[in-house]
């Protein structure tokens, strides 16, 4: 269970004094998340969610809430952050800043098909394109600069196997974005953790994005390497599934279409997308910080997937 700061009932009564929802009427703690500390509210206006930052200062999230706002506005399925009296989207609860956020309906679709990745993809296509006029900037905290100061922390518990391959990576990756391509790849607000356990879906409808906070702006084809390497994999192997790639990247062509600068870009895009994730992995499992419980994602799958990137060419961008 990942609820890191305790709310009780009496807590949101008094919070919701400030935000126009009506009363609380029942609160309670989500335990699946990792990084925040999340609830179920019920107000006598509706369903909503209550999440507090347990890592994000209230100067970093404007740029999370303002980009949910602007994406809603835009006909983005993401959940709508709700305002209080003031006009303040992030309120502070134990200190600490918080926010409610409308609930999404329906539930997370763990075994995807074709059909959903296509949803995935035409989505997310959306909303890269909608985030082109969002006034705010705040770069990828979990981009090279992340990679750079968190890798001589993880290497000392690594094997030699492993050590080699993260310092061969980072130097690959290094090179790979100093390239003039890269330097070429369309960039703006990007999800950057658009995985199964971020969207929802109500059968093959697909009704939200959520889990923004690791948005940042950086290249749109990272976020969809991201993606790709999530949805389109079979688990075990993380050997990417053709049928599902092509639905995904597909989608999104019809609605943004790569360009050859990106299609350029694919193949050490998705290593950057596995290493991004093996990295951070290996940080909360290695570097963990304090919580009432946290259980750790698997750093091997991101080994495993990042040497299947290596090893073998995904399907490209374009069919
Ligand atoms: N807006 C939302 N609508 C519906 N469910 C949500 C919403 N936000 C979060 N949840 C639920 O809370 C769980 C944990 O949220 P998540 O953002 O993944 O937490 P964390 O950032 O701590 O990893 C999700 O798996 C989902 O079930
Ligand atoms: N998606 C990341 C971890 C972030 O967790 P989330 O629950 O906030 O999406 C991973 O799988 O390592």
């Amino acid at each position: 269970m990942a609820v890191f700061t305790a709310v009780t009932l009496d807590d949101l009564t008094l919070l919701l004094k400030k935000f126009p929802l009506g009363n609380a009427i029942n609160i309670k703690g989500i335990s699946s998340g990792i990084e925040n500390s999340n609830f179920f509210i019920d107000t006598e206006r509706g369903e909503y969610v209550l999440t507090i930052f347990e890592n994000l200062s209230f100067a970093q999230l404007p740029f999370y809430l303002q980009l949910m706002r602007h994406l809603a506005d835009r006909g983005v399925l993401v959940p709508a952050p709700v305002p209080d009296e003031a006009g303040e989207l992030v309120v502070p609860l134990h200190g600490k800043p918080a926010a409610i956020v409308s609930k999404l309906e329906g539930g997370s679709q763990m075994a995807p098909q074709p059909v959903h990745c296509a949803a995935v993809g035409a989505m997310q296509a959306k909303m890269h394109l909608a985030g082109r006029d969002f006034a705010l900037q705040q770069p990828n905290l979990r981009g090279l600069d992340w990679w750079n100061d968190t890798t001589p922390l993880v290497l000392p518990f690594l094997d030699e196997h492993n050590a080699h391959l993260l310092r061969a990576e980072m130097h690959f990756q290094s090179a790979f974005a100093a390239c003039d391509h890269y330097h070429r790849l369309g960039r703006g607000p990007i999800h950057a953790d658009l995985f199964r356990n971020n969207v929802m879906f109500v059968g093959e409808r697909l009704t939200g994005f959520f889990d923004f906070y690791f948005a940042g702006c950086d290249t749109w084809l990272f976020d969809v390497a991201v993606t790709v390497n999530d949805w389109c994999i079979d688990v075990a192997t993380g050997v990417l599934d053709a049928a599902r790639v092509r639905a995904l990247v597909d989608a999104y062509h019809a609605v943004r279409p790569f360009t050859a600068d990106e299609q350029a870009a694919w193949q050490p895009m998705l290593r950057a997308a596995a290493l991004r994730f093996w990295l951070s992995r290996l940080y909360d499992l290695y570097v963990p910080r304090e919580a009432e419980m946290l259980t750790p994602h698997d750093p091997t799958h991101f080994e495993r997937i990042l040497r299947e990137r290596i090893a073998t060419p995904a399907p490209g961008l374009i069919a």
